[in-house]
C-alpha cells in the first residue's frame, strides 16, 4: 500500500512556474526550435528547414545521392556501398561556415541534422553491406574523417545537442516537410528529408516509421496541457482542476496509443531491419568495441548512443507526472542515462515536472479520492498499453528477425523494456484498491473499459510478460553486460 499524504499545512500552493510557449507566443529566430508548447507540444516549434545554406552545397549533394534509393529511383552511394570513398575525395571542411549561420536557430538544427545522417551513414556503411549479404554486422568503420567530425562536433555544440545523431533533434522530429504547406501535419502530407533506405518514397516502411513517430507527438500539445493543468491543481489543492487535467491527459493518450496502432501497417515489420543498420548508435554496440575516433577533434575515442523513440518526450512526461518509480536496477540506470540525448528545452521541463510533481505529492493527491484514483489508474493504463504495444514491436520487427542483442539506442533487446513495463504492471495493482467506488463518467461511454477489465488485463500480462522474457533469455544465453553510459 502508499503511504499516506503529507499534511495540507507542507504543501507549496504556487502554481507550476515553468514557461510552455502557446500559439500566440512571440518566437524569433533564436527561439530553440524544441521549445515545449502547447500548440507543438513536443514537435518542433515550427516546421524544420529542409534546404541548407547555398555554403553547404556540397553536403545537400552528397545527402541527395546518398540513399539505397534516392528520389528519382536510381540506387544511390550506400547501395554500393561507395558513400565512404565518396565523402573522402569530395567533401571539404565546412566547420568554418557553420558558425556564420549560428544566429538562426532552426538553420542550426537542420545543419546539424544533416550531419548527423551522412555521419551515421559513413560510420555503419560497412555493416549495412555485410548485412545485406547475410552476414553479422561486423565492425563500423572506426574513424570520423575530420570533414565530417569538425563541422558535426561545431554544429552540435551549437544546437545543444550530442555530435551524433539524435531522435528529436535529427532522426525522426526534425526529419520532415510539408508536401502542400496548406494542409499542414495530415500524415498524408508528410515527406521525409532525409533517408538511409528508401525514406525519400513516403509509402515505405522507412518513411511509414518515422511518421507515425511525427504524428504520435503532433498529439502531445493537449498531453502537455493536460498534465501541467493536473499538475497545478495537485499544487494548489484544487480538485477540479485536477480531474480536468487528468481528463485531458486521458484523452491526449488515447489519440496517441491509437495513431502508435497504426505502425503494424504504415512500417512493415520485415522492412524494418535494412534501414535499422544505420541508426545504431557506438554506446554499448558490438560494432563499435572501443569507441570511434572523430579526426581533428581529439584522438580519444568517443561514444554516443543510438537514435531510439526512448528519447521522446511524451511517456516522460507521463513517468514524471504520475511519478511511476522504477526499480533500482541497472537497467533504470539506462532510463536515465536516455535523458541526456534529448533537446535542452524538454529536458528542463521533464525535470521540473519531475520536481512539482514530487512537491504536490500528485500520486498521493490523485488515490485520496475515488475519482481521481480512477483518472489516474486510466493514465496509467494508456502508459501500460503504450509499453505493452512496444514489446509487441519488439518482438515482431526484432526479436523474430535479428539475434543482436542490443537496441540502437544501446539498451539490452529482450530485458529492458520489461524492466519499465513491470513497474507500471505493479503500480496499476497497488493503485487498484484506491478506485472503488468510483463513477467516472466517461467509463460510462462506449468503449471505454471498466476497472475489473483493466486489472484483468495487468494480471494476465504480469504473468505473460514474466514467461515472454525467461523465454527469450533462455533462447539468447542470457542479457548482455550493461553499460549505462
Ligand atoms: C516498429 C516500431 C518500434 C520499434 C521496433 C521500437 C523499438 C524500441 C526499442 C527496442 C526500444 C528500447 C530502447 C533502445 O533503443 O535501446 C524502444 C524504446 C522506446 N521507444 Fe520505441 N520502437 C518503435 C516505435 C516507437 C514509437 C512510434 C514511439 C513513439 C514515440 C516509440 C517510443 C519509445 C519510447 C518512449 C521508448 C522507451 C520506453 C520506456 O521508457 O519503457 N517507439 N523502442
Amino acid at each position: 500500500m502508499l503511504s499516506p499524504r503529507r499534511s495540507d499545512g507542507d504543501i507549496n500552493h504556487k502554481e507550476f512556474p515553468f514557461l510552455v510557449l502557446d500559439a500566440n507566443s512571440i518566437i524569433s529566430t533564436s527561439t530553440p526550435p524544441f521549445t515545449v508548447s502547447t500548440h507543438r507540444g513536443f514537435l518542433p516549434i515550427s516546421d524544420p528547414p529542409f534546404t541548407l545554406p547555398p555554403p553547404f552545397a556540397p553536403l545537400e549533394s552528397l545527402l541527395c545521392r546518398m540513399p539505397i534509393v534516392t528520389i528519382d529511383g536510381t540506387p544511390g552511394l550506400l547501395s554500393s556501398g561507395k558513400l565512404g570513398e565518396t565523402v573522402e575525395n569530395e567533401l571539404p571542411d565546412l566547420s568554418g561556415e557553420v558558425e556564420k549561420f549560428k544566429g538562426d536557430a532552426g538553420i542550426m538544427n537542420a545543419i546539424y541534422r544533416d550531419y548527423s545522417f551522412l555521419l551515421s551513414a559513413y560510420l555503419l556503411e560497412p555493416c549495412h553491406q555485410r548485412f545485406v549479404r547475410g552476414e553479422g554486422y561486423g565492425l563500423g568503420r572506426q574513424r570520423l574523417p575530420v570533414v565530417i567530425a569538425k563541422p558535426m562536433v561545431k554544429v552540435a555544440e551549437i544546437a545543444g545537442f550530442k555530435p551524433f545523431m539524435e531522435y528529436a533533434g535529427s532522426y525522426a522530429l526534425y526529419n520532415y516537410r510539408l508536401e502542400d504547406p496548406s494542409f499542414g501535419l495530415a500524415y498524408s502530407n508528410l515527406r521525409l528529408v532525409r533517408a538511409f533506405e528508401q525514406g525519400l518514397n513516403p509509402s515505405s516502411s522507412e518513411a511509414g516509421f518515422v511518421f507515425v513517430h511525427i504524428a504520435m507527438v503532433s498529439h502531445s500539445g493537449l498531453l502537455i496541457s493536460g498534465a501541467v493543468e493536473a499538475l497545478n491543481g495537485a499544487l494548489t489543492s484544487n480538485r477540479i482542476r485536477f480531474d480536468t487535467g487528468m481528463e485531458d491527459l486521458l484523452t491526449a493518450l488515447k489519440k496517441i496509443n491509437q495513431v502508435m496502432d497504426t505502425m503494424w501497417n504504415k512500417s512493415k515489420p520485415n522492412g524494418y531491419n535494412t534501414f535499422r543498420t544505420f541508426i545504431f548508435g557506438i554506446t554499448s554496440q558490438s560494432m563499435f568495441p572501443n569507441g570511434v575516433v572523430y579526426e581533428g577533434v581529439s584522438e580519444e575515442p568517443m561514444s554516443f548512443r543510438g537514435e531510439s523513440g526512448a528519447n521522446d518526450s511524451m511517456i516522460p512526461l507521463c513517468d514524471n507526472l504520475l511519478q511511476i518509480k522504477m526499480p533500482d536496477t541497472p537497467l533504470t540506470e539506462i532510463l536515465q542515462d536516455f535523458r541526456q540525448y534529448r533537446p535542452g528545452n524538454h529536458r528542463e521541463f521533464l525535470q521540473a515536472v519531475k520536481d512539482h510533481s514530487e512537491k504536490a505529492s500528485v500520486r498521493q493527491f490523485a488515490l485520496e479520492y475515488p475519482t481521481s484514483a480512477e483518472l489516474y489508474l486510466r493514465a496509467l493504463d494508456y502508459v501500460r498499453e503504450f509499453r505493452w504495444r512496444h514489446w509487441c514491436f519488439t518482438r515482431e520487427y526484432i526479436l523474430k528477425f535479428s539475434k543482436h542483442p542490443t537496441a540502437t539506442g544501446g539498451s539490452p533487446i529482450v530485458t529492458w523494456l520489461p524492466n519499465q513495463l513491470q513497474a507500471v504492471l505493479a503500480l496499476m495493482v497497488q493503485v487498484e484498491p484506491y478506485c472503488s467506488n468510483a463513477s467516472v463518467s466517461a467509463s460510462d461511454s462506449p468503449g471505454v473499459k471498466d476497472i475489473q477489465e483493466i486489472m484483468d488485463l495487468v494480471r494476465s500480462q504480469q504473468v505473460t510478460l514474466t514467461k515472454e522474457v525467461a523465454k527469450y533469455s533462455a533462447e539468447r544465453g542470457g542479457a548482455p553486460s550493461v553499460r549505462t553510459s
